[in-house]
């Protein structure tokens, strides 16, 4: 569609605006802010799962979502479009949300499934089982004996989490991707909080997700308001997007976070997650 068009082209001769973390305004505070940002657009809505919907905790499997936040979200989406953009594999966030009316985007937006479309077949992006075996295989072989170490497959993704790994055996644990992406190509290396994220060496994220999404929903038009609730690194990917789009940013850090020179393509910033579930309310008519 032109409008997905012309955010695109935008895209390719700009640069991201980046700033500290801490200059980013609070969007619980100055929500009227926020409310000037969307000019009378209707937001769609696009939520991260860890560290957004829930707070980063020891072990993948513990993050699970309050049902006080699953209702804010189901409330939400009764009222306006949301879709959930999560780096897990798409039928593990889909369980954890349990929310089956609503669109989501897993393997970093690599897995696309809406109520009304089914899974998305995506321009450019195939079938990579075979390297993604591969690498989980590999993968396993290495980090299995490291105390801590965790491997988990995603369809279009594995990831290697560290957490739990002590500062002594993380060189061994790197040492192990390294060997990894010098024995395979066609890979790509992403790092999250304590997780690399090894996936297809093509040009997809969440920012291309989010962008398919406005236009497979029908949401790409000057009406809606794009905005992107994310914590991660691999969310600036859409935080970046978004810049492009008009769209509105909200990243989850504590200004803290600026101490160790984090800086972020968002627009706004929350503390946590119980603030996105705030900002979530504030924003549900
Ligand atoms: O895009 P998201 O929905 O935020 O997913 C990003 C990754 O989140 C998970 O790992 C992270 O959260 C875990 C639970 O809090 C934590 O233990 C881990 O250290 C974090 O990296 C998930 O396990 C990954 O698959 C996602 O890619």
């Amino acid at each position: 569609m032109w409008w997905s068009r012309i955010w695109e082209i935008f895209l390719v001769t700009t640069e991201p605006r980046l700033r500290p973390v801490r200059d980013l305004p609070h969007a619980l505070e100055a929500f009227d802010t926020l409310e000037a940002a969307l000019n009378g657009r209707e937001p769609a809505i696009f939520l991260d799962y860890d560290g957004t919907l829930t707070p980063i905790v020891s072990r993948p499997e513990d993050a699970i979502l309050s049902a006080e936040g699953r209702a804010v979200v189901d409330t939400l989406a009764r009222k306006r479009p949301v879709a959930v953009v999560s780096g897990r594999d798409r039928p593990d966030v889909e369980t954890l949300v349990g929310i089956d009316t609503l669109t989501f985007a897993g393997s970093h937006g690599f897995d696309i499934r809406t109520p009304t479309d089914g899974v998305l077949a995506l321009e450019g992006v195939g079938d990579y089982t075979a390297l993604m075996d591969e690498v989980e295989s590999r993968l396993k072989v290495g980090l299995d004996p490291i105390p801590g170490a965790l491997v988990e497959r995603k369809k279009f993704s594995v990831a290697a989490h560290y957490r739990l790994v002590s500062d002594e055996e993380y060189p061994v644990f790197r040492s192990v991707l390294d060997r990894l992406m010098g024995a395979v190509s066609g890979l790509k290396e992403k790092p999250g909080k304590k997780v690399f994220e090894i996936q297809p060496a093509i040009d997809w994220d969440k920012g291309k997700a989010v962008a398919t999404l406005l236009g497979t929903l029908g949401l790409d038009d000057p009406g809606h308001a794009p905005m992107f609730f994310g914590d991660d690194v691999t969310d600036e990917d859409a935080f970046k997007a978004l810049q492009g789009m008009n769209g509105i940013g909200v990243l989850t850090a504590p200004a803290s976070d600026s101490d160790q020179g984090r800086v972020s393509a968002a627009d706004f910033r929350v503390d946590d997650p119980d603030q996105v579930l705030d900002l979530l309310r504030r924003l549900t008519p």
